[in-house]
């Protein structure tokens, strides 16, 4: 029976059973504007179905974007639209368009990783993804935080509009933002109208998307954007500020776009799905519990090339150690790597030297973001330390990986 099943690439025939599939998978109809929308960043030769006599039983995609690693920006299969039809689910439909894609991606030489958003976290380790990036969910209740106050003469000005109308400023912040932000993700003009994209069928009864803008004297250096969800009891307004998006180039615009966002009249908590597990926010209000913060993942890297990954990103500090990953889909992986490196640049090279450290290629994408610790890895009976040479403070980095957008 599997074998009858046939993975090939998609063809334009197939993208209205596409996303048929991805409806019935995800519980949710996208057609209309949304698969228009969806259809904007869809890269067809990345796309692949598994074609049961002509029905479309399975799918996965791959976007070709840059992903932001600790001192580098790096090419990353940006992977999403996984599903299988639940008539063909737990046949190892997944696993034969994952290791398939696995090793388009490997041969094709151009991406040392491949990132993705998991729907539940079960599923992906087993394919070598590991949890790279956290985030925190803040349920905030608006009116029991307060920021310190403004500077008496504040260095710029809040502008609101349109977030189309202001993408022009929106877009040059991120881009100056972006090389040093780990976990950001580049965005060609078509991304930015699938990120600026604002259909009625995903506002859920919240008003349309608003942006707002921090001006200094020299040019745009934050933004914000965000909506609203209504709602009234017997006590009056009880609506909720939803935060799409916030950047900042420094501490006033921070400070100031956030009192812009907990001070919105008329409503009572501000929600933010996509906080950084280090968000500055934590530190700079009075009581920091009613962010109401809760912990999840966020973005999963699998490492497709080791040494080539390795030596992409950057170092906290020197480092000089020999890794033995394990990589059973991406056999070639598996080796020992001398790693040498630091804060200006790595190396990294097949070596027959006895190993420091030995790990398995979905540890190694966990850690690989500085997002996750070695120590905790090693904690929890994953990372084996086998000398004293440990590399676990030259793989974190100065700020945690805060991806801004689930793709
Ligand atoms: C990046 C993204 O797009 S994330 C979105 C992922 N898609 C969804 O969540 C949509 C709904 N779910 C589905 O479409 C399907 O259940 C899929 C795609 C998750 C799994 O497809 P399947 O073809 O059933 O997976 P497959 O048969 O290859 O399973 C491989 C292994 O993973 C396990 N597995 C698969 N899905 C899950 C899951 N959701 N939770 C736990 N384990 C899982 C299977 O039990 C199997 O384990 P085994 O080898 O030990 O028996």
């Amino acid at each position: 029976m599997k074998d009858e099943i046939e993975l090939r690439p998609s063809t334009p025939d197939d993208f209205a059973p596409i996303f048929q599939l991805l409806s019935t998978v995800f519980h949710e109809e996208i057609d209309g504007e949304l698969r228009d929308l969806e259809g904007i960043v869809y890269e067809l030769d990345r796309s692949l179905v598994a074609d049961d006599a002509g029905l479309v039983a399975g799918h996965v995609q791959a976007f070709t974007r840059d992903l932001t690693v600790p001192g580098a920006v790096i090419p990353a299969a940006h992977v999403s639209g996984v599903g299988v039809l639940p008539t063909h689910r737990r046949r190892g439909l997944l696993t034969r368009m994952m290791n398939r894609q696995l090793h388009e991606i490997a041969d094709a030489g151009r991406e040392p990783v491949a990132v993705l958003w998991a729907s539940e976290a079960a599923i992906y380790p087993r394919f070598g993804y590991g949890p790279a990036a956290s985030r925190l969910v803040f349920n905030i209740t608006n009116r029991e935080v307060r920021l310190p106050a403004p500077p008496p003469e504040p260095s710029g000005r809040l502008r609101m509009g349109d977030p189309q109308e202001l993408l022009p400023e929106i877009g040059k912040v991120y881009e100056q933002l972006r090389p040093g932000r780990v976990g950001w993700s580049s965005r060609d003009d078509n991304w930015w109208k699938w990120v600026l994209s604002d259909p009625k069928d995903h506002r859920d009864g919240a008003t349309k998307r608003y942006a707002v803008v921090f001006e200094g004297s020299g040019g745009p250096t934050g933004y914000a954007l965000w909506r609203v969800k209504n709602d009234w009891n017997i006590h009056g307004s009880t609506a909720d500020v939803q935060v799409r998006e916030v950047a900042a180039a420094d501490t006033e615009t921070y400070r100031a776009l956030w009192r812009f966002l907990l001070e919105v009249d008329l409503t009572r908590s501000v929600s933010w799905r996509l906080a950084a597990v280090d968000e500055p926010l934590l530190y700079m209000v009075d009581e920091p519990r009613r962010l109401g913060p809760g912990f999840s993942d966020a973005l999963w890297l699998r490492v497709i090339d080791v040494p080539a990954a390795l030596a992409a990103r950057r170092y906290a500090t020197d480092v000089d150690v020999v890794l033995e990953v394990t990589d059973p889909i991406l056999t070639s992986n598996s080796g020992r790597w001398r790693l040498t490196g630091g804060p200006g640049g790595a190396t990294c090279a097949a070596t027959s030297d006895p190993a420091d450290v030995a790990l398995s290629v979905t540890d190694l994408g966990a850690v690989y973001l500085g997002g996750t610790s070695f120590g905790a890895l090693a904690a929890a009976g994953r990372i084996r330390q086998l000398t004293g040479n440990d590399p676990a403070v030259a793989f974190g980095w100065h700020r945690l990986p805060s991806p801004t957008e689930v793709f």
